[in-house]
């Protein structure tokens, strides 16, 4: 059994973390811990957790926390891992961190878009970036994981068979996202009160949103082309999900069956990807609670371009599914192990 430690369960990343590890077969959850909540069980923030048998949560600390878990998850906000994980990688723990403060490779890069003091430059470097997709290899051999932002991975998967194949011009992408209110974590800020987000939707951080270097980067080592991407996120009125609309010009003729068969034969033996037949409407609903991302391809031939679709759970595919996927991988597991595989419907 892999012993687990969740630091940040009392948010919704490290909530979803629980109700996955809490069925995985190879794994006892350890220990949780919390910076705010000493000593209480979990089941005081989280209700529906009762009965499971969890460990009280205990105070943040470096040196226990490395002699009493193999594996600590960090469902923490930004800035927090940057701090934590090199004590915990150093002292042999192996670490994954569900922010954004090992993704980005330049520091001065996180520094301009997070607008905080990146990680050190040595644990950066050897951190894996766990699309596990397309960087299975780095992630089974790593200690310490940078699992990938919600946006990201919902375009990411998107977006790279296309990139790698040279039939869309690099600089052409366009990447609309819509996302559910849970992205934004659990802390109640004005920006997410039910009467200013429902019945309401709207974009925010255009041209500045911290997940745009990160796909910049990632297309970027994938296709060895450089590209720049223009990213706009919503928030829509929904708990979970992100649905991603990305506009490509082709660079040549190619039809819709051509990138249909691209995109079916590259993720054929990877489960967690589907492939949506050519011209469906993938819904957000139809990957809800899933660990699934639900591709779509249009070539508009008026126009064109290449119009991509991709769904995914946010906290799903998008944090702590994702999460669980790469330890699977880091562990030698089958990479399905404790993923419930059918969606939540309706
Ligand atoms: N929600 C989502 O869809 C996604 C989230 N992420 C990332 O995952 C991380 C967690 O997100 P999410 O669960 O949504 O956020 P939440 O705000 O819901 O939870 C974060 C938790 O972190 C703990 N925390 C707060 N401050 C500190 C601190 N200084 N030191 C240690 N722990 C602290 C809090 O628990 P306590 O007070 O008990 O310590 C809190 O419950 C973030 O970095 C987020 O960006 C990534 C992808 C998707
Ligand atoms: C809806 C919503 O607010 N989503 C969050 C998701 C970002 C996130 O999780 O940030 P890191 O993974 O980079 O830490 C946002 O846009 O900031």
């Amino acid at each position: 059994m892999v012993r687990v430690g969740i630091v940040g369960a009392t948010g919704y990343g490290g909530a979803e973390l629980i109700r996955l590890l809490a069925g995985h077969p190879q794994v006892e959850i350890a220990n949780v811990y919390s910076s705010s909540a000493d000593g209480e069980g979990l089941e005081k923030t989280f209700p529906h957790v009762s009965g499971l048998g969890l460990p009280k949560l205990l105070p943040i600390d470096a040196d226990s926390m490395s002699k009493a878990n193999d594996l600590i998850f960090l469902a923490t906000p930004a800035g927090v891992s940057a701090g934590l994980s090199p004590q915990l990688v150093e002292s042999g723990v192996k670490v994954i961190d569900l922010s954004g403060d090992f993704r980005l490779e330049k520091g001065d890069v996180y520094k301009a878009w997070y607008k905080k003091e990146p990680a050190p430059a040595s644990f950066v470097e050897q951190a894996a970036y766990g699309l596990t997709e397309w960087n299975q290899e780095q992630v089974a051999g790593a200690s310490l994981i940078a699992n990938p932002g919600c946006y990201p991975t919902a375009a990411l998967l998107a977006l790279i068979p296309l990139m790698k194949s040279g039939w869309v011009k690099p600089n052409s992408w366009i990447v609309d996202a819509k996302s559910g209110v849970s992205g934004a974590g659990r802390g109640v800020s004005l920006g997410v009160h039910y009467s200013e987000i429902n019945e309401s939707i709207h974009a925010y951080k255009v041209g500045s949103h911290q997940h745009t270097p990160e796909i910049e980067q990632e297309l970027h080592k994938q296709s060895g082309v450089e590209t720049i991407v223009q990213f706009t996120p919503h928030l829509v009125p929904m708990t979970r999900g992100i649905l991603v609309t990305a506009y490509g010009q082709l660079s040549q003729e190619v039809s819709q069956a051509q990138i249909q068969e691209l995109y079916e034969a590259t993720y054929a033996d990877k489960p967690f990807v589907r492939v949506r037949p050519a011209g469906s409407y993938p819904h957000t609903k139809e990957v809800y609670g899933s660990n699934y991302c639900d591709i779509a391809i249009h070539v508009d031939q008026r126009t064109g371009r290449v119009v991509l679709l991709s769904v995914i759970d946010n906290m799903m595919k998008g944090a702590a599914g994702q999460a669980v996927q790469n330890m699977n991988v880091m562990f030698g597991m089958p990479e399905k192990t404790g993923l419930p595989l059918v969606p939540v419907f309706p």
